[in-house]
Order: C-alpha cells, then sequence, then structure tokens
C-alpha cells in the first residue's frame, strides 16, 4: 500500500491517526519494521500563518526534544514549498482515547500520569510557551509515560473520522481557562497570547478533574453559551465530591481557582504533598 519517502528513508503508511485543517498524522513503518508517527501538513492551499505557525512548532519541538523525556520526541522533518514531513516517535495512544475507555482510573497510576503531565507542560512555560488551549488529545501515553504531542501554535489535529471517536476534542470549552474567554482585548486566535501559564494550570485543573470524577467540571453543561458563562461565573460553584485522597482533592481545588493570580502555580503543583509518591 501507499508509502512515503522522507529525506530518503522509506515509510509504508499502516493507517490515519488524526486530521485537521491542512494536516494529517499516520502511523507508519520504515523498512526495519520501526514503528513512527508522521505528520502530513499539504502547504498547496494553506495560508501564510499556517505555513508560519507549522514551522515554529517544529522549531519549539526540535529545540525542546533536550529538555524533556515527555516532549514527543521528533527524529527528522522536510520542509519544501508544498508540504511538511515531521518524523516523530508513536505513541500507544492518547490520553483522550484512554480516559474514555476506561471505566475507572488507578491511583497510582493518575499521579505518575499527573506528574508527567506537569513535567512536560513545565518544560513549554521555561521556554516561555503557553499552550493556552490544553486537554487529554494533547498528551500521547509511550510505553507507561505520558508525552506532549503539541504546544498549541500550529493547526488543530483531530481524530480521523474513521475512528471510533465521536467527540472530537479540538474546540472543545471543556478545559478552557475562565480568563480565555474574559479576554476581551483579543482579536480571534490571538486570545491565548493574553493568558499566561496559570490558563495552562486550568487545563490541567481540568483533566485531573476527569481522572478524578471521570468529566471535566462543565461537561454536563452541554450548551456552549451557558457552558462558557458557568466557567467565569464565580456563582457557579465547581462540585467536589469528597474522596479519599484528600491531596488529590486540594490539588483539583488549586487549579480550579477562577482567578489566575490565585490560583496554584506548575512550580508549586510539582512540590506539592500529592505528587510525593507515597502510593
Ligand atoms: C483513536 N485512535 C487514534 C490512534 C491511536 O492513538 C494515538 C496513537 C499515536 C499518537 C501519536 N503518537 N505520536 C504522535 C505525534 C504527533 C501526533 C500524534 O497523534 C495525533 C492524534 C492525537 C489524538 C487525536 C487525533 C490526532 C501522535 C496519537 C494517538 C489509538 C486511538
Amino acid at each position: 500500500n501507499e508509502s512515503m519517502t522522507i529525506r530518503g528513508k522509506q515509510f509504508f503508511i499502516l493507517k490515519m491517526i488524526g486530521r485537521g485543517g491542512s494536516s494529517k498524522v499516520y502511523q507508519v513503518l520504515d523498512e526495519k519494521k520501526q514503528l513512527f508517527a508522521v505528520k502530513y501538513i499539504d502547504l498547496e492551499d494553506a495560508d501564510a500563518q499556517t505555513v508560519e505557525n507549522s514551522k515554529n512548532e517544529i522549531e519549539h519541538l526540535n529545540h525542546l526534544q533536550q529538555y524533556s523525556d515527555q516532549i514527543i520526541k521528533l527524529y527528522d522533518y522536510e520542509i519544501t514549498n508544498s508540504y511538511i514531513y515531521v518524523l516523530m516517535e508513536c505513541g500507544n495512544l492518547d490520553l483522550n482515547t484512554w480516559l474514555q475507555s476506561r471505566t475507572s482510573v488507578n491511583p497510582l497510576e493518575r499521579k505518575l500520569y499527573w506528574k508527567y503531565m506537569l513535567e512536560a507542560v513545565q518544560t513549554i512555560h521555561k521556554h516561555g510557551i503557553v499552550h493556552g488551549d490544553l486537554k487529554p488529545a494533547n498528551f500521547v501515553i509511550v510505553n507507561a509515560t505520558l508525552k506532549l504531542i503539541d504546544f498549541g501554535i500550529a493547526s488543530r489535529i483531530q481524530p480521523d473520522v474513521t475512528s471510533i471517536m465521536k467527540d472530537t476534542q479540538a474546540g472543545t470549552l471543556n478545559y478552557m481557562p475562565p480568563e480565555a474567554i474574559k479576554d476581551t482585548s483579543s482579536q480571534h486566535g490571538k486570545a491565548r497570547s493574553k493568558i499566561g501559564p496559570k490558563g495552562d494550570v486550568w487545563s490541567l485543573g481540568c483533566i485531573l478533574y476527569c481522572m478524578t470524577y471521570r468529566k471535566s467540571p462543565f461537561q454536563s453543561i452541554t450548551n456552549q453559551i451557558s457552558k462558557m458563562h458557568a466557567i467565569i461565573n464565580p456563582s457557579h460553584k465547581i462540585a467536589f465530591p469528597d474522596i479519599s485522597e484528600k491531596d488529590l482533592l486540594d490539588v483539583l481545588k488549586r487549579c480550579l481557582v477562577r482567578n489566575p493570580r490565585e490560583r496554584i502555580s506548575i512550580v508549586e503543583l510539582l512540590e506539592h504533598p500529592y505528587l510525593q509518591l507515597k502510593p
């Protein structure tokens, strides 16, 4: 079946993992039967901003390789005037698919994944990048670890339509921080530049909430306008049903504080008692 050549190496396409805008992600094998993920970006009908964002994301991904194992590995890339190929390590499955397939999450697994997510996001923050749109689909499980697969700079990628995923996570408001909704001074798409690192803490808190209560804090509000109002409304109290892990409950409450200045930071989260790894 189909194959592609990246910088003189041949790769055989196994299946499409996801697609979005002018991007497609494939699972591929090299001639040694080694598994990779390839992101193919068609530049033919892409506007200049998309091209610029894609190159920017690749440069950051390339630069951050050396700082953390929680950033997806980038092996090679090929940029021409009509397409971009990005050769990356292939994970087992994304966190969204994993969450949807689990009826319950093992507490130690949850704690480990939380630590990996914090380390990944701390790495991009240390290099001046705020994702601004974190959700479970941005993380992929690779063996027993979790890795961040994109920095929120380039185009959005959704699961391939043939995949069983019904709710594509792209464009979901369930993880959006209140300040991103309130931020009136932004033009479309630039809102994130005004959103600081604490915005990513809110989104991470929503992901941990999902791993604790099997739904995100505002998931039950299906009307998007009502959902946005609830996210910014201080009178809308987020439910925190009691759980045995009191440290976890404290982390959730400190992440889901609407005022970003009062919200806990990534550094404080990494020092929090919840992460002292006694099971
Ligand atoms: C539904 N089904 C899908 C295949 C499989 O899950 C994944 C396997 C590998 C991966 C991946 N690895 N490296 C990757 C490097 C870049 C992008 C990647 O994904 C993009 C993707 C993320 C989830 C939404 C769709 C786009 C990457 C990711 C999902 C099993 C579940």
